[in-house]
């Protein structure tokens, strides 16, 4: 059975005190589900290691937002595997839009550092995704594929996840519909060897469309943005029925 990952994009939001703001109240509402729903914070490294000290053992993990590709070295402002996972970091985000966009990530620097996150043991969470001339130029099969054909050389099926966050749908408000990211995640599935890899959608998920897309049947989660600032709307996206 595919595993359910429902993560939280903080982005750059939350200092230390608001991130244990929010897993005070979020903890308290979350629900005990089975072992095959996973909860996941991907929060500023700044709040990481106070967070992994409150977490430890339970239910939800953390996760990042970056890592280089490189052990160690002269790299400003960049981040290594190890230092993640000495903090109890399971998952890392990679290839997000954003980064694409404001720093000049490509599909050669996400396959990068996937692979640099599977060789520290940390989870990858490949972002792919298509702009709005893209889509409107029919091109979002080709965009889709070309970016999983690129960034997933030499990676390892076994321990990623991937999210299609249609780039037009983050922080929009105009959802994806339901069944298109589930044709689009299909699309994606076709391309891997390992068929049981979970497959998240994200862009302006809420909790009053969280349902509506966890019944698609090829949709193993969620990676949302804005509302997983909220520790009571994302409790409600996290217990989900
Ligand atoms: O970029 C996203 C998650 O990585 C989605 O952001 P929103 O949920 O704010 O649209």
């Amino acid at each position: 059975m595919r595993k359910i990952i429902i993560a939280g994009n903080w982005k750059m939001h939350k200092t230390q005190a608001e991130a244990l703001e929010f897993l005070q109240i979020f903890k308290s509402k979350l629900e005990d589900t089975d072992d095959s729903r996973e909860i996941v914070l991907c929060a500023p490294f700044t709040s990481l290691s106070i967070m992994s000290q409150i977490l430890h053992g339970g239910q939800v993990r953390l996760g990042a937002q970056n890592i280089h590709w490189e052990k160690l070295g002269a790299y400003t402002g960049e981040i290594s595997g190890s230092m993640l996972t000495e903090l109890g970091v399971h998952y890392v985000i990679v290839g997000h839009s954003e980064r694409r966009q404001y720093f000049s990530e490509t599909d050669e620097t996400a396959n990068l550092r996937l692979l640099s996150a599977q060789r520290s043991g940390l989870t990858p969470i490949l972002c792919v995704g298509e702009s709005k001339s893209q889509r409107d130029a029919g091109e979002t099969e080709s965009v889709i594929i070309n970016q999983i054909k690129r960034g997933m050389v030499d990676v390892d099926q076994n321990n990623i996840v991937i999210a299609y966050e249609p780039i037009w749908a983050i922080g929009t408000g105009a959802t994806c519909e339901a069944s298109e990211a589930n044709r689009v995640v299909g699309l994606i599935r076709q391309q891997l060897n390992n068929k049981d890899v979970p497959i998240q959608y994200g862009g302006s998920v809420k909790a009053d469309n969280i349902d509506e897309l966890m019944q698609e049947s090829e949709i193993d989660g969620v990676l949302v943005g804005g509302a997983s600032l909220d520790p009571a709307g994302f409790a409600r996206i996290a217990n989900f029925k």
